[in-house]
Order: structure tokens, then C-alpha cells, then sequence
């Protein structure tokens, strides 16, 4: 059986890699980076270690990979040939690969009348319908019908914690033991992939919000006021006692919304997010604060980890969301020079200030009470010591 998979980074290679490849599957990783894209041709396996006490390696087979800025061609026949194609490119670059998709799935009809299930493992709600939305966009309207016949766009969430690399073996990589992928069943075309690992479900939403809204959250602040207060690892900033009331905090806000949202257990709820917390305090793991805070524009988006559970929680509760601002405030705060949505966004606050560039990427209106609690909060985080 035959893979291809967009993104040969930390969690393509760390986690759908190795998951296709336990389930039999030759995978193709097409990327833009040539280095691991010829490390992968030249080498065609690589390791995967568990980040834990007891540290296990597996070792990865049956791989092979394009780069498809040089080789567009070679991405078009893959995707002819593959019985199930997926992504970890990161949410902004789906639109940038829809159209190498498109030409593929374009090319693939003239021969090839399988379905082919394309899921997109990224963190975001809708991300596999975000691609299909792209390919769409590039088809004549007689090809539409066709595709839709024939393709599915099931949407995921991903749950695995990969740091970025740091290994001499450029596709090496260390990953924690924990992990969880659930599919939208109800969205596949065909027949399931079977792969062992993923979760099938009828109705992906619950999953994917308490996903983002629990790790992602949770993970937003360390890496935030991780970074405000000088740390350099999320482990760091998580052993500071503030910090870390600051997550159980957010958590206990994030939770509220989605328990009155999905009516889940709140005892299951608080063990999800205990193990949660465990997971940030892995001492196996260094995961530098840059990696999880990237992208502040995407984070402070009107559906993603921070905009979207306070304002739920304030609706929800009436209650003012007081952890989660104190994180949307760092997020505004966050600099980081190698960072193009941070150095961004800090030209758009030292243009607008924070309120009016907090409104435009959160998009929120006009007096909606969140914009008060956060700038509220802009103060009081002045407040934890700077190290
Ligand atoms: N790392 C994690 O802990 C983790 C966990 C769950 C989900 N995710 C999600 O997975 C996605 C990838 O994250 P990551 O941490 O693996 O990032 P990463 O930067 O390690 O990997 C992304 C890969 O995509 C490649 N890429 C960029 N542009 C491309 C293009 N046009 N065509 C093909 N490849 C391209 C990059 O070269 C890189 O190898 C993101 O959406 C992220 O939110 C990450
Ligand atoms: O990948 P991002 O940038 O959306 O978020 C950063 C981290 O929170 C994220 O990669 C987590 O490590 C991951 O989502 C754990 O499953």
C-alpha cells in the first residue's frame, strides 16, 4: 500500500510516518526541505525514540521522499498511485500545496477511478475541509462533481508532542510515548484506511475542540509567559509556580467552555487534563518555548486555542475568562525576531495599539467585553518576576 504524506517535519516523520509504516504502507514524504528529503532517499529508514524513562526506538522502513519544488512531477505521479494521502505542513501552508493536490487528483481520475481518503493532521478545526476548499477553488465546475464522487477530505486531530530536533541524524527523531489521530468517519470515500493508531468517529467537532482547546491551550502558556518571563523550554516555565497556575487556570476556564458546550464528564475531563499537564512536565522532552508559541497571528484567530474557549467561557458562565487573557496578553507581547508572524504582529500593535491589533486578528467587535478583561491583564502580568 502506498502513502504519500506532505511534511516530512517532526510530526510527519515522528508520528503519521510511523504509523503508516506499522500499518504496512510505503510512504512518500514530499517536502520543500532537500536536505531531508535526500537524507530519506539515501538512507530510506529512520529512527523514532520515545521520549521516557524507559526510552524505546523503532525504526522506520519503506520510506522514500520528493521534493516537490524540484520535482512537481514525481508528486503528480504519487499521488496517482496512492491509496491514502495525508499532511502535517502546518495550517498556512495547506492553501500553498492544494495545487500540486489538485493536479495530482486531476491526473489520477484519467486512470485511476479509486477513491483516495486526503487527511490533513494539522491543529486546527476543519483542516482536511480547509485543503478541499483549496483544491476546489482550482477546479472547472464539470470537474467538481467528479472529485467529490471520488475523493474524501476527512477531518482529524493529532495529539502527540514533538520538539523541534536537535539530533545529528537529521531524521531522527524523539517524540513522547503519548499519541492520539481521530478521523471523521462519516467523511471518508471508499473503504477506511486501516491503519492501527487512528480513531474513527462519527462527528469529529467535540474531539478536535477539546483537543485544541485542552493541549493547545494548555500549551499556550508556558510557551507565552514562558517567553514574557525570560524561560527557554516549556519544562522551564512550567516549574515556575505562577506559570503553572496559570495553566490549570486557563485549563479550568477552556474546560468550562467545553463541558457545558459537549456536556462532557467533569471528572474525565479534569483527568484529561491532568495527564495534560504531566506531559508538559516530561523531563525527557525539551521543547523550546519559540516552537510552541509560533505563529501568534494564527493563535490569537477567532477559532483557535485562546480566542475561542474565552469567549465561550464568558458567554457561557458570564464569568470573565481571567487566565486565558493573562495568555492573550503574553501572546501579544511575544517577540521573537525569527518569527514572521510575531515580528508582524508587533508592527501591527506598535501601529494600532493592542486593543485595535487584538480586535483586527481576533476579529472582534466592537466593545465585546474580552477586549477589556485582556487589556486588563496586559497590566497585571507585569506583575510575575522577570528572570
Ligand atoms: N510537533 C507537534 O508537536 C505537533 C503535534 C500535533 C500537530 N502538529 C501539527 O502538525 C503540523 C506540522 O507541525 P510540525 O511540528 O511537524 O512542523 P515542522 O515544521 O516540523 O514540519 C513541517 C514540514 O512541512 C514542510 N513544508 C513546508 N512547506 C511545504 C510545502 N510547500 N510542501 C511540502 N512540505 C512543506 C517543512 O519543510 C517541514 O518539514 C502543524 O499543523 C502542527 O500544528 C504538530
Ligand atoms: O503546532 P502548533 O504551532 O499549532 O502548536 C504548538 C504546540 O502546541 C503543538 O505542536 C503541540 O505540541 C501538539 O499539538 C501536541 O499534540
Amino acid at each position: 500500500m502506498l502513502a504519500v504524506h506532505f511534511g516530512a517535519g517532526n510530526i510527519g516523520r515522528g508520528f503519521i510516518g510511523a504509523l503508516l509504516y506499522q500499518a504496512g504502507y510505503h510512504t512518500t514524504f514530499v517536502d520543500v526541505n532537500d536536505q531531508v528529503i535526500q537524507a530519506l532517499n539515501e538512507k530510506q529508514q529512520y529512527k523514532v525514540v520515545l521520549a521516557a524513562e524507559e526510552s524505546e526506538e523503532v525504526t522506520i522502513k519503506d520510506v522514500s521522499g520528493i521534493n516537490s519544488m524540484e520535482n512537481p512531477d514525481a508528486v503528480i505521479e504519487a499521488i496517482v498511485h496512492a491509496d491514502v494521502v495525508t499532511t502535517a505542513v502546518g495550517p498556512n501552508v495547506l492553501k500553498i500545496i492544494s495545487e500540486l493536490v489538485a493536479k495530482g487528483l486531476r491526473e489520477r481520475v484519467k486512470t485511476n477511478k479509486q477513491p483516495l481518503n486526503l487527511i490533513a493532521c494539522e491543529n486546527m478545526v476543519g483542516g482536511s475541509t480547509l485543503l478541499k476548499e483549496k483544491v476546489f477553488e482550482q477546479l472547472q465546475e464539470d470537474e467538481k462533481a467528479q472529485f467529490d464522487q471520488l475523493f474524501g477530505f476527512p477531518d482529524a486531530a493529532v495529539d502527540r508532542i514533538v520538539p523541534n530536533q536537535t539530533n545529528e541524524d537529521p531524521l531522527e527523531v524523539s517524540v513522547e510515548p503519548y499519541y492520539e489521530w481521530v478521523v471523521d468517519e462519516s467523511m471518508i470515500k471508499g473503504t477506511k484506511p486501516e491503519i492501527d493508531g487512528i480513531t474513527y468517529v462519527r462527528e469529529l467537532t467535540p474531539y478536535i475542540e477539546r483537543k485544541l482547546f485542552t493541549v493547545n491551550t494548555g500549551h499556550a502558556v508556558p510557551a507565552y509567559l514562558g517567553r514574557f518571563i525570560g524561560y527557554s523550554t516549556i519544562k522551564e516555565a512550567m516549574d515556575n509556580k505562577d506559570v503553572q497556575e496559570i495553566v490549570k487556570g486557563a485549563l479550568y476556564e477552556s474546560g468550562e467552555a467545553l463541558i457545558q458546550t459537549y456536556d462532557f464528564n467533569r471528572e474525565e475531563h479534569q483527568q484529561y487534563i491532568d495527564k495534560i499537564i504531566k506531559r508538559f512536565l516530561n523531563p525527557y522532552i525539551s521543547d523550546e518555548v519559540t516552537r510552541v508559541g509560533r505563529g501568534p497571528i494564527r493563535k490569537l484567530g477567532p477559532k483557535d486555542r485562546l480566542v475561542r474557549p474565552a469567549s465561550l467561557y464568558q458567554q457561557l458562565t458570564g464569568k470573565e475568562p481571567e487566565y486565558l487573557a493573562k495568555t492573550i496578553a503574553a501572546a501579544l507581547n511575544y517577540q521573537n525576531d525569527h518569527d514572521e508572524e510575531a515580528v508582524k504582529m508587533q508592527a501591527l500593535i506598535k501601529e494600532k495599539g493592542y486593543q485595535k491589533a487584538l480586535q483586527q486578528v481576533a476579529e472582534l467587535q466592537d466593545g465585546d467585553p474580552l477586549l477589556t478583561v485582556v487589556m486588563q491583564q496586559l497590566d497585571e502580568i507585569k506583575h510575575l518576576n522577570q528572570i
